[in-house]
């Protein structure tokens, strides 16, 4: 198991490039179950989870090839018989938008056998609203020893609105959708630039969709799709990711190829605390204000309100500012996994319920820490540069799930920090 070793103290300088959203990704290579025709898809991350992406498809008996042509990021995917319309359960416990299959599965096959994806670490994550709208659009699901089965000769159109707001739960629906009888208005829908980014690739397949990015989408479903060549979006939280290592460590850090649009809410609270940002087109240079960074709350939200993904990074930052801070964590039930080893570096963090206070600003010390997720492992990492000595991070495999060659990226900077393999000699 691979460890991070961390040594803090060096401001950030120079320039990070960001690559291609992984949640966006995901549900783009689960699109191309949708058509027989080859899909090529460009910017594609290369991150363990797009790994597993690529084990599940082939499982289901489509050509995946990672690196196509040569070029590290361009990915071709061809289904054009899917053998076996199932997600196992292996690939599926290691990769929770694995359900993201379902959809395209039964639209495209009129069955699809998904393993039920268990709880994890940042809390319970039930896919009752993508059940719920497959049955609408008339689907009829059982269950069989941990697996869903869903059968319908062909989906139809429906009425569906979101009892609560889902990313992948919209994700998955839009393409089932795409291919059903008629029109289906959705209300209620994530407005997540990932779901854009999903939404567009279908158009260029030939879907009819009208309203994505907004609450309300509506579908006129067409017979078939055919291939296509789409563009995956800048990883939006890769690069706030790096925003608040620049922050952070009082360095000037340019990050580049992002999309500042989709960044907003954490811009806004990242100048809210004193970060000077200039923001470009495809860029923003992030400089520490000179003077102490005061505190700023931040309460998660759904899209465009501050992310929860970015919650753990920005709770590593409001120990380094001057002031109280509160957090509150409103989509994910248990998602403070990161205080406690925060705490053992010497942060003062107290939580209640859905909420954490973080009393700043506290010299942070060496320590070794445990990664709990993916965004954890990046908190943890942000806190390490700005320690005094040596951090060793473990399980830095959560890390690996989303993050490409980040601490290359952040060696390039100059960052003090290096990849370890296990002390006893195990891999
Ligand atoms: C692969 C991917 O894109 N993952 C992102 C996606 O996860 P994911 O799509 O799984 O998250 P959702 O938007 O679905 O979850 C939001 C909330 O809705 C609840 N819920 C969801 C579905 C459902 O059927 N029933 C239900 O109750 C969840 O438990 C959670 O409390 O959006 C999250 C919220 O922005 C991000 O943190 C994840 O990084
Ligand atoms: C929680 C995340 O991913 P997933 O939904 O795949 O667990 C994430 O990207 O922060």
């Amino acid at each position: 198991m691979d460890k991070f070793v961390v040594r803090g103290g060096n401001p950030l300088l120079g320039t990070i490039k960001i690559s291609g959203a992984k949640n966006s990704a995901l549900p783009c290579m689960a699109a191309a179950i949708l058509t027989e025709d080859e899909v090529i898809l460009e910017n594609i991350p290369q991150v363990r989870d797009i790994e597993t992406e690529r084990k599940l498809l082939a499982s289901m008996g489509a050509e995946v090839e990672l690196g196509y042509g040569r070029a590290q990021h361009r990915t071709r995917i061809k289904c054009g018989i899917l053998s076996d319309p199932v997600a196992k359960y292996e690939i599926v416990k290691t990769m929770r938008a694995s359900s993201l299959v379902l959809g395209p599965l039964i639209a495209r096959t009129g069955m699809a056998r998904v393993a039920m994806p268990g709880g994890c670490a940042i809390g319970g994550r039930p896919i009752d609203l993508h059940i719920k709208g497959l049955e609408s659009m008339g689907a009829t699901i059982t269950y069989d020893h941990g697996y869903l089965e869903a059968r319908a000769d062909r989906l139809k159109g429906a009425h569906i609105v979101f009892d609560k707001i889902t990313v992948t739960g919209t994700e998955d629906l839009l393409m089932a959708a795409v291919l059903a009888d008629g029109e289906t208005l959705f209300e209620n829908c994530a407005r997540e630039p990932e779901v854009t980014d999903l939404a567009a690739m279908l158009v260029a397949m030939g879907a009819k969709i009208e309203g994505a990015g907004t609450s309300t989408i509506r579908v006129q479903g067409v017979t078939s799709l055919h291939g296509a060549r789409h563009r995956i979006n800048p990883d939006r939280i890769e690069a706030g990711t790096f925003l608040i290592a620049g922050a952070i460590t009082g360095g000037d850090l340019n990050v580049d190829s992002c999309e500042p649009s989709h960044l907003g809410a954490l811009i806004a609270k990242l100048e809210e605390c004193g970060v000077r940002l200039d923001v470009g087109k495809d860029c923003v240079r992030v400089r520490s204000g000179g003077g102490d960074l005061k505190a700023a709350n931040i309460s998660t939200e759904e899209y465009p309100g501050f992310p929860t993904d970015m919650q753990a990074q920005y709770m590593a930052l409001a120990t380094q500012t001057e002031g109280t801070s509160t957090i509150s964590e409103n989509i994910f039930e248990n998602r403070f996994m990161h205080v406690g080893e925060l705490s053992r570096m010497g942060a003062n963090i107290t939580v209640q319920g859905r909420t954490a206070t973080v009393r700043g600003k506290s010299p942070l010390q060496s320590a070794a820490v445990m990664c709990s997720d993916l965004r954890a492992s990046a908190s943890l990492v942000l806190a390490a540069l700005v320690a005094d000595g040596e951090t060793i991070l473990d399980r830095v495999y959560h890390l690996d799930r989303g993050y490409e060659r980040f601490e290359e990226k952040l060696r390039g900077v100059g960052a003090q920090i290096r990849r370890m393999g296990d002390v006893f000699g195990k891999k």
